[in-house]
C-alpha cells in the first residue's frame, strides 16, 4: 500500500502505541516512526524490535516534522503532553490519541491545539492486561472497533486521515459524541475492571479459617479476574477521569448485587434461577 504519513511520532510506546505503529508498518502506511517515552529500557526495545526507527525522551524535539503524532500514555497525562508540544507541532500537524476516557481529553486538547493543526479524539476497543513495548502486537487491533470522537471543532479531512489509518490497522472505525463514549466505556470496560480489582481485593484480604485463599484459585477466579492484572496507574487515571460515569455504573451494579443477595437470603430458587438464567443469555449473545 501507498505511505499514508511518513513522519509519525508515537508519544508514549507501550501496548497501544506500539501495537499501532506495528500495525501501520507491517501494513506500509507509515515511512519513519518516532518513539517518544520517559523508560530508556522501554524505548530501546521499541528500537531493537523495529517498532520505531528513531527515539527521543524530548517529546517537543520528538514531535518536530512529524505529519501526525499519537498520543498513548494514561488519561491523565494526555492533555498536559498536547500543551507541551503545541508550539513545536508542524503546520497542518495532526494530534490523536488512544485514551480510554474522552469528554475531558478532547474538551482540553481542542482548546490547546495551535491554530493550523488539528486535534481528533479516539479510543481503540482493544487490549490485554500487558504493559510496554513488549507487550505490543501488530494484529491488536484487527476486527476491534475504534471509536473516534469528533465534535463540531473536527477537521474533516484530520478525522478521515484518522480513521483511514485505524481500517489500515485492522479496526472497524464508528464515531461518537465524547460524552456518550464515556457513559457506554463506563458501563463496558470501567466497570468490570473496577469490579475485578475490587473482587481480588476482597478475596486476597480476606479472613478465612487462617488460609491464604488465593492459593486455591481455579479457573473461575482467574476467568474472571485476568483484567485486575492491567497497569494500576492507567486504571487509577481511567477512574478519576471517567468519575461520574463510573460511579453511576458502580451503583447499578451495587443494585444488582443487592437483588442476587435478596434472593439468596430469601431462598428465592425461581428467582435465583431467572436471575442466573438472563445474565448467562446476555454473556451467551456476546459469544
Ligand atoms: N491497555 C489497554 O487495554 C488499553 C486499551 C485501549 C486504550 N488504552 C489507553 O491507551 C493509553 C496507553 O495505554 P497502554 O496500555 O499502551 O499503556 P503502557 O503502559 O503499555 O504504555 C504507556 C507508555 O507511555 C509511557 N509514558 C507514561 N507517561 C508518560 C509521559 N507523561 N510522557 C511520556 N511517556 C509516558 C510509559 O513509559 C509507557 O511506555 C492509555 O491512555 C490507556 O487508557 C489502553
Ligand atoms: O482485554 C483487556 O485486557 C482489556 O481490558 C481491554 C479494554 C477492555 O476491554 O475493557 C480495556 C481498556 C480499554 O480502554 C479498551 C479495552
Amino acid at each position: 500500500m501507498s505511505c499514508i504519513i511518513e513522519r509519525l511520532a508515537i508519544v508514549g510506546v507501550g501496548l497501544i502505541g506500539g501495537s499501532f505503529a506495528r500495525a501501520l508498518r507491517q501494513a506500509g502506511a507509515v515511512r519513519h516512526v518516532v518513539g517518544i517515552g520517559r523508560s530508556r529500557a522501554n524505548l530501546e526495545h521499541a528500537l531493537s524490535q523495529g517498532i520505531v526507527d528513531e527515539i527521543s525522551f524530548n517529546a517537543t524535539e520528538g514531535v518536530a516534522g512529524a505529519q501526525l503524532v499519537f498520543i498513548s500514555i494514561p488519561v491523565c497525562s494526555i492533555s498536559a503532553m498536547v500543551g507541551a508540544i503545541a508550539p513545536s507541532l508542524a503546520p497542518g500537524c495532526i494530534v490523536t490519541d488512544g485514551g480510554s476516557v474522552k469528554a475531558e481529553i478532547v474538551r482540553e486538547c481542542e482548546k490547546l491545539i495551535p491554530e493550523g493543526c488539528h486535534f481528533v479524539g479516539g479510543h481503540p476497543i482493544a487490549g490485554t492486561e500487558n504493559s510496554g513495548a513488549s507487550a505490543s502486537f501488530a494484529t491488536l487491533y484487527q476486527g476491534k472497533r475504534c471509536i473516534l470522537t469528533p465534535t463540531e471543532r473536527t477537521d474533516r479531512e484530520a478525522y478521515e486521515t484518522v480513521a483511514r489509518l485505524w481500517r489500515v490497522a485492522g479496526a472497524n472505525v464508528c464515531s461518537m459524541d465524547p460524552e456518550r463514549h464515556d457513559r457506554i466505556l463506563a458501563e463496558i470496560s470501567h466497570l468490570p475492571h473496577a469490579v475485578a480489582y475490587a473482587l481480588v481485593h476482597a478475596v486476597g484480604t480476606a479472613d478465612a479459617e487462617g488460609e491464604n485463599v488465593l492459593s486455591y484459585s481455579a479457573g473461575g477466579f482467574r476467568d474472571f479476574t485476568r483484567i485486575a492484572s492491567s497497569d494500576p496507574v492507567m486504571w487509577r487515571d481511567i477512574a478519576l477521569m471517567n468519575r461520574r460515569a463510573l460511579l453511576a455504573s458502580i451503583d447499578g451494579f451495587s443494585a444488582s448485587l443487592a437483588e442476587l443477595r435478596r434472593r439468596i437470603d430469601s431462598g428465592d430458587s425461581p428467582g435465583l434461577a431467572e436471575f442466573f438464567t438472563i445474565a448467562k443469555q446476555f454473556r451467551d449473545g456476546i459469544l
